[in-house]
């Protein structure tokens, strides 16, 4: 396992990167924070794309100092971007050829093209590929070159969320298989609860924590505004299997969870991130209703937000869940610390912002 070291020291105008660190790099670390945090700065310093910002070592190696800059061809790194730069007048067979030429091999891999599903599409020009099909030839690509680094920034930002949900299984199992670090760059804390095995939360430029990512994000979603988003939940929850009419099901300590996105093989762990205002509550088990996920739950505490809104806390079988709800609910359902009630979840907050 590599580390990272970074002493960095970068001024802009309007904008002061300082961080000093040493990041140990194993599975996916994703740089996490809100808009103007720094994340993408911070990825292209790593990158060998900005210059001068101070001390970059990766192992042994120093990729950056005061009199030494090693280019970012020389870095042995991979970069997969929100939009995959690929040759749009090649075909997608062309494109893998072409990045394995450059590493010294004469053809594509087979293994990769079936691990990105990339076989029917190999005779296909690549301007003529979905946002999805282009992504995972760009992630194929990136391995071709034998990268000892992926770099990542905000790969599936500019995808829809159908799409979405097709690209991250094969990035999920890049990070259990390929053995390569990652680094990601989100401001998505779905995106990150998902995928990150540790995490690097960024905030105007200085390091607001580092750790593995259940603590991290729990620290996040506890504390409004820590990073940027809205209040809410994380859920630590394992495949458990398929419905038989195709939903996946995610068992975890207050029950299972249903969601209609494909979220791994069976076992798999997951993590989910569920808005409090995407949680409705019920005295009693609602019937008739739409949603997939009722759970049972006890009130651990109320407390108001502002004139019209409270936020819930409840214990969920063990887990902690957040529910924002109006004022007036809570005195119409006589919502108080001990009630028992049932927990409501939209099945679009699961895994989504
Ligand atoms: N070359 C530059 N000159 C001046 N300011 C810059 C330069 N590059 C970045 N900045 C500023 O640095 C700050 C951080 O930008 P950066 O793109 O790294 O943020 P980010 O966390 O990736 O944000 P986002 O999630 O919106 O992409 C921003 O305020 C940006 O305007």
């Amino acid at each position: 396992m590599s580390d990272l070291y970074l002493k960095i020291d970068l001024q802009h105008p309007e904008f002061h990167l300082e961080i000093d660190r040493r990041i140990p790099l194993s599975g996916l670390t994703a740089i996490f924070g809100p808009s103007g945090a720094g994340k993408s700065t911070l990825l292209r310093i790593i990158a060998g794309f900005e210059r001068g910002a101070g001390h970059v070592a990766f192992g042994d190696e120093t990729w950056e100092d005061g009199r030494r800059f090693v280019p970012p061809h020389r870095r042995q790194i991979a970069t997969v971007f929100q939009e995959p730069r690929l040759f749009g007048h090649l075909d997608v067979e062309a494109n893998l050829a072409y990045a394995a030429r450059r590493n010294g091999q004469t053809v594509a891999q087979p293994a990769l093209i079936d691990r990105f599903d990339l076989g029917p599409l190999l005779r296909r020009r690549t301007e003529a590929l979905s946002g999805g099909e282009a992504q995972r030839v760009a992630l194929a690509r990136a391995l071709l070159t034998r990268p000892r680094l992926i770099l990542m920034d905000e790969p599936l930002a500019a995808l829809d969320h159908a799409r979405r949900g097709e690209i991250l299984p094969h990035i999920e199992s890049l990070r259990d298989e390929a053995r390569i670090p990652i680094l990601y760059v989100s401001h998505s804390l779905s995106e990150v609860a998902r995928l990150a095995t540790q995490v690097l939360a960024l905030d105007r430029g200085r390091v607001t924590g580092l750790g593995p990512a259940a603590e991290i994000l729990a620290e996040a979603a506890v504390r409004p505004g820590f990073v940027g988003t809205e209040p809410g939940s994380l859920i630590v929850a394992r495949v458990t299997g398929m419905t038989e009419d195709g939903l996946c099901e995610l068992g975890f300590s207050g029950g299972t969870i249903l969601t209609p996105e494909a979220m791994g093989s069976t076992g798999a762990p997951v993590r989910l991130f569920i808005r409090a205002r995407d949680v409705m509550l019920a005295r009693t088990r609602p019937e008739g209703l739409s949603a997939l996920n009722i759970l049972p739950a006890r009130v651990e505490a109320v407390t108001p937000l502002d004139a019209a809104a409270a936020e819930v806390a409840l214990d969920c079988g063990g887990t902690a869940l957040r529910a924002r709800i109006t004022r007036r609910s809570v005195a119409a359902l006589d919502i108080a610390p001990g009630t028992e009630c049932h927990a409501i979840l939209k099945t679009v907050a699961l895994a989504r912002d």
